[in-house]
């Protein structure tokens, strides 16, 4: 069972200025979304966790010399897309995750890149989304190929990564700073059509917070509260002495490694 969740602070940025950027995180069970985000957060491989948690997260990140505020909901569906209400509205972007050796999850995660791509044709909105086969480490038991992934990626108009959350953290870093990336290059292309990326003038709480934001769009509605989570904070020496972060502040039901 397990939880997650951090953030951190950089002294010489103010506060009112912070950008937020919120990431969801999708795919069947079992795909690596919560072995994903909480190796991003936390540097750490988690093996063991509670599949029925779907919670968001907060990390503060530089991300080319600019401070963001990086929220990930890591999202817990039994069946495939459903009730995406829960998460269509409020994100910036989208991370699909698969498993490279198991091509159930790479054909569930198609239905989502047809879900997200119904909602883009809908609304009009180009919400990036990054396509993600992760557990590369699992090369030997490779059911679903690099070119496999990278052309339905292609399909949807996405990057395309493949990954592993138990090897390095910079691999993983990079895809959700990439992730950003876009979403930033997306509010640049459009900025007065629904801009993805938000101003926080408010941080607020880490979890079942709204905000407000100076742009006219309101692209941070109010998040879904989840029900099981109890903020907890822990020092970590790594976090301490790799990143700036002096805090992690967890979500009770991580079980960390
Ligand atoms: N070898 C390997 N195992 C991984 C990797 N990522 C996740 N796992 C394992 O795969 C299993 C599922 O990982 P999760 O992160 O819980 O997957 P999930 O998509 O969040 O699954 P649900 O919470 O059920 O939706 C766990 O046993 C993880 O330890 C990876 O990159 N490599």
């Amino acid at each position: 069972m397990f939880g997650k969740g951090k953030t951190c602070h950089f002294a010489a940025v103010p506060e009112r200025y912070l950008a937020e950027c919120n990431l969801v995180v999708l795919g069947v069970m079992g795909s690596g979304k919560s072995a994903l985000t909480v190796k991003f957060l936390t540097k750490r491989f988690i093996s063991e966790y509670d599949p029925n948690l779907e919670d968001i997260y907060s990390s503060e990140e530089m991300i080319d010399h600019q401070p963001v505020m990086v929220k990930v909901m890591d999202t817990a569906d039994q069946d495939g897309p459903v009730n995406c209400e829960r998460y269509l509205s409020w994100a910036s972007g989208f991370m699909v995750v698969y498993s490279i050796d198991n091509m159930q999850s790479f054909k569930g995660c198609q239905r989502y890149l047809e879900a997200l791509a119904l909602h883009r044709k809908a609304l009009h909105l180009d919400v990036p989304v990054l396509l993600l086969g992760n557990k590369v480490d699992m090369e030997r038991h490779r059911q679903v190929s690099k070119s496999e992934g990278a052309s339905l990626a292609a399909r949807f108009g996405g990057q395309f990564y493949e990954v592993s959350a138990c090897l390095d953290f910079l691999s993983v870093q990079r895809v959700f700073h990439d992730a950003v990336r876009e979403v930033r290059r997306e509010a640049d292309r459009s900025p007065l059509s629904s801009p993805p990326l938000c101003r926080g003038e408010d941080r607020g709480p880490l979890v079942g917070i709204s905000s407000a934001h100076t742009f006219t769009t309101p692209c941070f509605k109010e998040l879904p509260a989840p029900a099981t989570a109890k903020l907890i904070t822990v020092k970590s020496s790594r976090a301490q002495s790799k990143r700036r972060a002096p805090t992690l502040t967890l979500l009770k039901g991580f079980k960390i490694f």
